[in-house]
């Protein structure tokens, strides 16, 4: 269930290296970078003509190669060069275009614009005017395609060093990039496209794909198919999207202990009134809860906490959301001694680890570490980190999940998951796979009970 392997800058330059090392010549690992982009600039743009702005590094030599292949091809092609080459592939691609070099900051624009200016080795922003010439001829264009990244965002952070434009598709060279599934870079690169190199370096690191789900056993009964536990608190809404989530998550059964009972609701869902932590506690006794959660909705007073307590205390496969983070938060944090998942979004992420340093993938992982948990750092993107060092970084879910509730019914999915498969990553990764692919299903301007009703369809799209 991987998208492929993201690699950073360091770790794109050693792979490089490898390959050299074993063999392969850097030229031509150039050609065929600026090959596999040509190919699907061909055959995306409708032969319109073409300007292929190229930078001093490798990045400008692909372009140089994608601008020959391409008029090979028969098409419209113009070049503009930041400057000398100043790699030796460069050198050697610029030779083998023998058509006129222009000047960037002069180029008449053309329909589509190829950035071939930097890529991995970007080391600052660019200069102003460069940036604006950029967003200009970029602005013009009908197509645009970053070619391994828009120039200006940082590989590694997914961060703006200069002024960006947002193009149309951005062709990915051998791996992804952090930067093309981090915000705010990621929200730059349009379409993704990977282009293949020979060279296929792996890593801890995986784009989030799709999972392939298993429907029950032919002898399945509900409590095979997986117990949920939910702690309800103060506010009854969450806990009922958490647990009609974990209900339509592809458990056997969910169970409901809360102080209020509702008065609606899916009926599949047993609640229990309990509403001190002792009886809480006694309800927890029961061996057959494959997964626990609590958080959503749970209140930040003496009875909240007296409730996360009575969770961390049960032994359980736990999963951890919301107020029970800003309590495990005030607490100074703690390590979880058993497999547990954390879904924090920035807020809870930063009251619970601190301001940690590094990218958002960084981040996830030192959370997962220091926790013990895998930890579902919540989002525009969303990093889903093991302490093991597995991380998997989702990117391209709608913005309308920016909606109140969903991330109850993100927690639901992920105790719902956790108790099918016992694998706190494993659980995380489908939920938030099928948390994504339920509000693509779902009509703009959804509330979080509509994602509700999504989850069946994108569960039986995974079978
Ligand atoms: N790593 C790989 O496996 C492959 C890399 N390739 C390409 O090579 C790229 C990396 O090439 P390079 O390492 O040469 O790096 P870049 O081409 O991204 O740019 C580096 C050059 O730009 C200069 N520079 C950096 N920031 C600048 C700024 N803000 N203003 C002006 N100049 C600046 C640097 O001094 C250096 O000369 C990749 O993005 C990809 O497009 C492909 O050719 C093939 C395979
Ligand atoms: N701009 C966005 N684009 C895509 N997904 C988003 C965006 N903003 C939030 N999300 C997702 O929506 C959910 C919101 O969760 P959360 O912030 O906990 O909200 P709530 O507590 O109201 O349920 C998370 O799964 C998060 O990843
Ligand atoms: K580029």
């Amino acid at each position: 269930m991987t998208g492929g392997a993201i690699l950073t800058a360091a770790q794109m330059r050693a792979a490089e290296q490898a390959a050299f090392d074993a063999g392969i010549d850097p030229y031509d690992l150039m050609e065929q970078a600026g090959a596999a982009a040509a190919e699907i600039i061909w055959r995306a743009g409708h032969k319109r003509d073409v300007l292929v702005l190229c930078g001093p590094g490798n990045n400008g030599g692909d372009g140089f190669v994608i601008a020959r292949r391409l008029r090979e091809r028969g098409l419209s092609v113009r070049v503009a060069a930041l400057g000398e080459s100043r790699t030796s592939s460069a050198q050697r691609a610029r030779k083998a275009w023998d058509g006129p070099v222009e000047d960037v900051m002069t180029a008449a624009p053309a329909t589509q614009l190829v950035d071939a200016l930097f890529g991995t080795g970007l080391s600052r922003g660019l200069d102003e005017p460069v940036a604006e010439r950029l967003c200009a001829l970029v602005a013009h264009a009908t197509a645009s395609y970053a070619i391994d990244l828009p120039s200006g965002v940082e590989t590694d952070s997914g961060a703006l060093l200069s002024a960006t434009p947002r193009f149309g598709a951005c062709i990915a060279l051998g791996a992804w990039k952090p930067a093309h599934l981090l915000h705010p870079a990621a929200g730059h690169c349009g379409r993704l496209m990977l282009g293949p190199l020979d060279m296929a370096p792996d890593n801890d690191v995986q784009r989030l794909g799709a999972p392939l789900l298993t429907a029950p056993a032919a002898d399945a009964h509900k409590y095979s198919r997986g117990l949920v536990a939910v702690v309800g608190g103060g506010m009854p809404g969450a806990s009922l999207l958490a647990s009609e989530a974990a209900a339509r998550s592809g458990a056997g059964s969910v169970r409901r202990l809360a102080a209020d009972m509702p008065t609606s609701g899916p009926h599949a869902i047993i609640n229990r009134q309990v509403d001190r932590a002792d009886a809480i506690a006694e309800q927890l006794t029961d061996k057959r809860i494959a997964a626990l959660l609590v958080g959503p909705g749970l209140g930040l007073d003496e009875v909240a906490r007296a409730r996360l307590r009575a969770a961390l205390d049960s032994g359980h496969r736990l999963v951890l959301d919301a107020d029970a983070l800003t309590l495990l938060g005030e607490e100074g944090g703690r390590t979880m001694g058993r497999e547990a998942i954390l879904t924090p979004h920035e807020g809870e992420f930063r009251r619970l680890f601190g301001d940690l340093p590094g990218s958002k993938i960084d981040r996830a992982c030192a959370a997962a570490r220091s926790s013990g948990a895998v930890v579902v750092y919540k989002g525009a993107d969303s990093v889903i980190a093991a302490p093991d060092g597995r991380v998997a970084v989702a990117g391209g879910a709608t913005p309308w999940l920016s909606t109140a509730g969903t991330g109850d019914v993100l927690a639901g999915l992920a105790a719902g998951r956790l108790a099918v498969t016992g694998d706190p990553f494993r659980a995380a990764c489908e939920a938030v796979w099928l948390h994504g692919d339920a509000a693509r299903r779902c009509r703009p301007a959804f509330v979080a009970d509509d994602l509700l009703a999504a989850l069946p369809a994108a569960i039986a799209a995974r079978l």
